[in-house]
């Protein structure tokens, strides 16, 4: 072939690729719908011939909808869409077990996954890391983080956070009012950055007090939506390389998405920085009373099995990994759970009633967010505004490996990348009866008397069921390392604020509707969307029944909803 084309003048090669890309093209589409292992799964006719329309559904932030619409369009022909030429969308538990849970089964994580952390230097994160023992032995060195110990240690300033919020929100209270409106999307953000800045690295970042830090949250934002669609072009993994060097972060190539990208990864850098030389210095002086966050557990732990512990280079990939997944996830959840249950009064209520009651059960005695964790009303809020916005909404995907894996009746050949989009089959309706309705009992087994009021059954059979199918923090060997954390965090914020304030959905004065806020709490973020005010031209998907708006960047972007607050009179 080469001998071939030296022997060409210019034009003549170029006639002869002009010929050859077509041809090439035209046999590739020819095959990816006939020939291909996976040509018999039913899909939209341009995701079985291109990437590109993965590309394009993670450009609009749209994914997770798009990956529901296609099982919704398809379910006749089966749970199973072929979402890519080489990647399917399964809707079934016993995906969710063979793909995630089970830890034996037949998958690693896809070669997406080694692109995502390229700004982050030539070692990933954990959650990067695709190679399932080097995965394994990295994680056991991360867990000395998120012992019961560590998250006891933790309560404290989870607590102090909280009350910073509280009494920010008690300032703008003017004349045992009403307080000015906060955009919860907004104000949760920087709850959780100060609570992982004081978790993680044992200092606050003080998003909620200053300025200084508040850039960050917006940064990590636009440059996670960056490599979202980036990992996902073709040939992914050759663009590593340009990503990894920086030149997409330069001013005339890159746009301002793939400058924040690196941004973020220097700015963990310089605050891992700043703790390694302090965990030094307690070192030197022999400080046994320094404090003890996750980065003390983290820098000094060595995996059991190997007795290593983390290089530098690791550790940048890790504290960035924990700022963006600790922070961002559980802000996510809070706003989403003030917009259900103030567009949901009767669960309101329930919920008032239980915090109240249990308060009062305790008298003066203080109460720890550990001790919040036990009230099963609270945690079924939660639970189902995790389920209708996951902030982690679509889908999580996994190569198989040498010699297939058989998902229900399917035996998926090697080298197919396969998932379950969490946002779809958290409205599926074999596994949730009334899948668009906010409805917290579905995760509490009625009594003899309850089950015959309830709009949905509720069994423990039906219980269970959701429950396996309940994939907010994905699950098995490569699930969420924080999931305690964050549920202890969700607790105790829902906890402290609702105890102590009565809450309303802001009005505009003038039009008496929801309050929209116009301006961006943020660089690029989303407008306030309330889908009781929806618009024309909204896409159908954004307009089921009162649901908190979600923009799938691989994490979710959200504002909203605006909430005011107003003293409990107790
Ligand atoms: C509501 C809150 C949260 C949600 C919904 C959530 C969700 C998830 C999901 C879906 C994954 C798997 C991602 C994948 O397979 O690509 C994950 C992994 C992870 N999460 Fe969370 N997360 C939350 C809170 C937290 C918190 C508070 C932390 C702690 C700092 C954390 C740390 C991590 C880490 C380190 C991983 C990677 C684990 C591994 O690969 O071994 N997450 N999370």
């Amino acid at each position: 072939m080469a001998v071939l084309l030296s022997s060409l003048s210019w034009w003549q090669s170029l006639l002869l690729l002009g010929i050859a890309i077509p041809i090439y093209v035209f046999v590739l589409c020819i095959y990816r719908l006939t020939l291909h292992p996976l040509a018999q799964y039913p899909g939209p006719l341009i995701a079985k011939l291109t990437e590109w329309s993965i590309v394009y559904q993670t450009a609009t932030g749209d994914r997770h909808l798009d990956l529901l619409k296609g099982h919704e369009k398809y379910v006749q022909e089966g749970p199973i869409v072929r979402v890519g030429p080489n990647t399917l969308s399964f809707n079934t538990v016993s995906a969710v077990k063979e793909v995630y849970f089970n830890r034996k089964g037949n998958v690693q994580k896809s070669k997406w996954y080694s692109i995502i952390e390229a700004s982050a230097g030539d070692e990933d994160s954990i959650h990067a890391e695709i190679d399932r023992n080097v995965h394994a032995s990295r994680r056991r060195v991360i867990e000395h983080a998120f012992t019961e110990k560590g998250l006891r240690s933790a309560e404290r300033y989870l607590v102090l956070n909280v009350q910073t919020f509280r009494e920010i929100i008690q300032e703008s209270i003017k004349d045992e009012k009403w307080s000015s409106p906060f955009n919860m999307s907004q104000w949760a953000t920087y709850l959780n950055y100060d609570i992982m800045g004081d978790l993680v690295f044992g200092r606050r970042f003080n998003c909620m007090t200053s300025e200084e830090h508040r850039f960050v949250p917006g940064v990590l934002m636009n440059g996670t939506a960056f490599i979202y669609t980036f990992a996902s072009l073709p040939f992914g993994s050759i663009l590593r390389k340009i990503l990894g060097s920086g030149i997409l972060a330069k001013p005339w190539i890159g746009g301002s998405m793939a400058r924040d990208e690196m941004r973020f990864y220097q700015y963990s850098d310089e605050v891992l920085a700043d703790r390694v030389a302090q965990e030094e210095k307690a070192g030197r002086d022999d400080d046994s009373s320094a404090r003890k966050d996750m980065m003390h557990y983290i820098l000094n732990a060595k995996d059991p099995q190997t007795g290593e512990g983390f290089s530098r280079q690791h550790l940048t990939a890790e504290s960035g990994l924990l700022i963006a997944a600790g922070a961002d996830t559980t802000s996510t959840t809070l706003a989403a759970a003030f917009f259900y249950l103030l567009h949901n009064p009767r669960v309101m209520e329930l919920l008032v009633k239980e915090i109240m009651s249990f308060a009062s059960s305790r008298g003066d005695g203080e109460i720890t967010p550990f001790e919040t964790i036990r009230l099963p009303y609270l945690r079924a809020v939660i639970d189902e505004t995790l389920r209708l916005s996951p902030p982690v909404p679509s889908l999580l995907p996994r190569e198989v490996l040498k010699g297939g894996i058989r998902i229900g009746e399917e035996l998926i050949p090697e080298g197919s990348v396969v998932g379950v989009p969490t946002y779809a089959i958290h409205h599926n309706p074999e596994y949730y009866p009334e899948p668009d309705m906010f409805y917290p009992e579905r995760w509490l087994v009625a009594s003899e008397d309850e089950a015959a009021s309830s709009a949905i059954p509720r069994s423990s059979e039906a219980v269970s069921v959701a429950r396996e199918a309940f994939s907010p923090f994905s699950q098995g060997a490569r699930g969420c390392i924080g999931r305690q954390l964050a549920y202890l965090e969700l607790h105790a914020a829902l906890f402290m604020l609702l105890h102590r304030f009565d809450v309303r959905l802001a009005k505009d004065a003038a039009t008496g509707k929801v309050m929209k806020n116009s301006k961006a709490w943020r660089e690029g973020s989303v407008p306030v969307m309330d889908p009781e005010d929806q618009k024309d031209d909204w896409r159908e998907e954004r307009k089921r029944r009162q649901e908190f708006q979600l923009f799938d960047r691989f994490l979710s972007d959200r504002s909203g909803p605006m909430v005011e607050f107003k003293e409990r009179l107790v």
